[in-house]
């Protein structure tokens, strides 16, 4: 991505060109030959009222030859120019498509590199307005300024330059008119600039509540706030239309100052060329290629003034799209792989602090989890265990101190780092395919580790009684799945990834105790066999209560680290809460 952009809150048309000029870099060549065919349809329009110029003048010496020679040659140049044209107009649209493809893949791209708590943060359908519409707005302008507003310009040029051929007065008049539209225009464009914002933002906002509605629908079903929806929906409509009208109004405006001064040139114009045919001074025939070519100026000068106003709406995609080039990103993956990666490794956390925007959740944290230890965190809700597992996942940067693992910083290399750490939540992500390819996530894996991964997370049975068993087809975010079935999926996925650590953030939560008791269980065997070090979060003490170290947080720090036997009797929290756990446990077994 281009990393030479400028710094400013919206940003200059010359900016937005030389960003999508470059990214033209691979197709330009092709794009320029288009360009080059698109100049054949001017071409055949200026030859227009030279043809009828011609034939006039023919019609008036009586010569019939002339004239059959004359269309039949003009014919057969017009029918070839027209297959060159269709030629230029296919390069053209392939290059466009793959500008607005490319540019939105870039985009997608950074966006996976924003802060993972930027992210979180922002909804998801506001990105996605970026990456789709407002990336593919952006691209327009390119095109609209060079093929089409180029097209008209050299239109406009090339009929000034026929009437200044026949009639140089005119030409000059019409050539003054220009920057006077220009002027007259610009405080109504920089209306239609900020009104084109205005409209790129409430199109996003509208697209997230439509969004929040269809998943939300389990709720809005439930708490029969279908109506609230329906009216919040309509409410955003109503705002957008509001704008679609006020832009409709600016755009008029422009176009009703533009043309009147074109308009009253052109008429003005032909009223005098009319008088010097009246007067004989010149030819029927040239009067009648004036007043043609008076039109192919005024109409490209109209249009102008209207893609203009186009541009300055696309420019409001524009500042969307600069929003996310210019946020802060995690540093790019190195290209070579990480040497002498060590599958038996601890990791550590040194001097680390972290804060949500306004909200401190830890500082000066120390914390080290020795290769091939099992360690648990255990605490109140809220107090900051998951964050603390994000961070130590790669996910989350630590404003000062670092994360540590295999040697890699967590800040300095997050995706070499997290080649590491494998992070499993309590709500995995499940895409829209079969539980196959959910599994292996496109890695090819032999039948014997993807057997072996899901029978250490107690779901080959489950797998087996599905349909079609492991080609069974997941619905978006495995709404077909249990919550339970969704998180031994999870943990057989993760297991099939070789991680020197793993964590488990209340991965087992959705399942039963005694199924919960048998995973848990299982991984920690897994990874005790292959010599991994393993992080569990769980509010069920007694399922972790045999780690080689148990981490208690409390408001937002560490307030206990040792063993069950030294917390039973140091730490008070703790023993209530593993005595209302273990509690827990016998009540639902008896
Ligand atoms: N994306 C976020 N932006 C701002 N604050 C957040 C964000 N995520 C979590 N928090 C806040 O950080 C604090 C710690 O949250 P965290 O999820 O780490 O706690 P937890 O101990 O894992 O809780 P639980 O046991 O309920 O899962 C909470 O006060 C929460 O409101």
């Amino acid at each position: 991505m281009n990393t030479n952009i400028p710094n400013r809150d919206h940003p200059r048309l010359a900016d937005v060109l030389s960003l999508l000029w470059g990214k033209m870099a691979p197709y330009r060549a092709a794009y320029l030959l288009a360009l080059l065919l698109g100049l054949i349809q001017t071409a055949i329009v200026l030859y227009f009222p030279i043809l009828n110029e011609r034939y006039f003048n023919f019609l008036e010496s009586e010569s019939y030859a002339d004239i059959r020679a004359l269309i039949i040659g003009s014919s057969i140049v017009i029918f070839v120019l027209v297959g060159l044209q269709l030629l230029g107009e296919y390069l053209k649209f392939d290059a466009m498509g793959k500008l607005q493809r490319d540019f939105s893949l870039e985009l997608a791209d950074e966006t996976q590199r924003l802060p993972f708590e930027k992210s979180l943060n922002e909804h998801s359908a506001d990105l996605s307005q970026k990456i789709t519409h407002d990336t593919r707005k952006t691209a327009q302008i390119l095109f609209q300024i060079i093929d089409v507003m180029g097209n008209e310009i050299i239109m406009f040029l090339a009929a000034t330059a026929l009437i200044l051929w026949h009639e140089w007065k005119v030409a000059v008049v019409i050539l003054f008119v220009v920057p006077l539209i220009v002027l007259g225009t610009q405080a109504l464009n920089k209306r239609l600039k900020q009104i084109g914002v205005e409209v790129a933002d409430q199109e996003a906002k509208f697209r997230m509540i439509q969004q929040d509605v269809l998943q939300g629908m389990e709720t809005v079903r439930s708490f029969n706030a279908g109506r609230w929806m329906r009216d919040r929906i309509f409410e955003e409509r109503k705002k957008l239309n509001r704008l679609y009208i006020r832009k409709m109004f600016w755009e008029q405006a422009v176009l009703f100052v533009s043309s009147s001064m074109i308009l009253l040139v052109t008429w003005g114009s032909v009223l005098a060329v009319a008088r010097l045919a009246i007067i004989g001074e010149v030819q029927a025939g040239t009067a009648l290629a004036f007043s043609i070519l008076i039109w192919r100026i005024s109409e490209p000068l109209i249009y102008l003034t209207q893609l203009w106003g186009g541009v300055q709406e696309q420019l409001g995609s524009a500042k969307r799209v600069y929003s996310v080039l210019l946020e802060r990103k995690e540093p790019a993956a190195g290209a070579e792989p990480v040497a002498n990666l060590q599958m038996a490794c601890g990791l550590s956390f040194r001097h680390a602090a972290f804060a949500y925007p306004g909200k401190a959740i830890f500082t000066n944290l120390n914390l080290n989890v020795a290769p091939g230890a099992f360690m648990a965190l255990v605490g109140l809700s809220g107090t900051g265990k998951s964050t603390i597992a994000k961070v130590a996942s790669g996910l989350l940067f630590t404003g000062q101190g670092e994360i540590v693992v295999n040697g890699l910083s967590a800040a300095k290399d997050p995706e070499r780092f997290r080649r590491s750490v494998m992070y499993v939540s309590q709500t995995p992500y499940f895409f829209t395919g079969t539980i196959s390819s959910n599994l292996t996530l496109n890695r090819s894996f032999s039948e014997k580790e993807l057997a072996s991964a899901v029978k250490a997370a107690q779901a080959d049975e489950m797998i087996r009684e599905l349909p079609d068993g492991y080609e069974t087809m997941i619905s978006e975010k495995g709404n077909s799945l249990s919550a339970g079935q969704k998180q031994r999926l999870a943990i057989a996925r993760a297991l099939l990834q070789e991680r020197p650590v793993y964590i488990f953030d209340e991965a087992t939560s959705a399942l039963d105790v005694r199924m919960e008791w048998k995973v848990i269980q299982s991984i920690k065997e897994w990874t005790r066999n292959k010599g991994r070090s393993l992080i569990v979060i769980s509010h069920r003490l007694d399922v972790v209560h045999d780690a080689d170290s148990i981490c208690v947080i409390e408001k937002d720090k560490i307030v206990s680290l040792g063993t069950h036997a030294e917390l039973m009797s140091n730490n008070p929290m703790y023993k209530e809460l593993f005595g209302i756990s273990a509690d827990g446990v016998r009540c639902s077994n008896e």
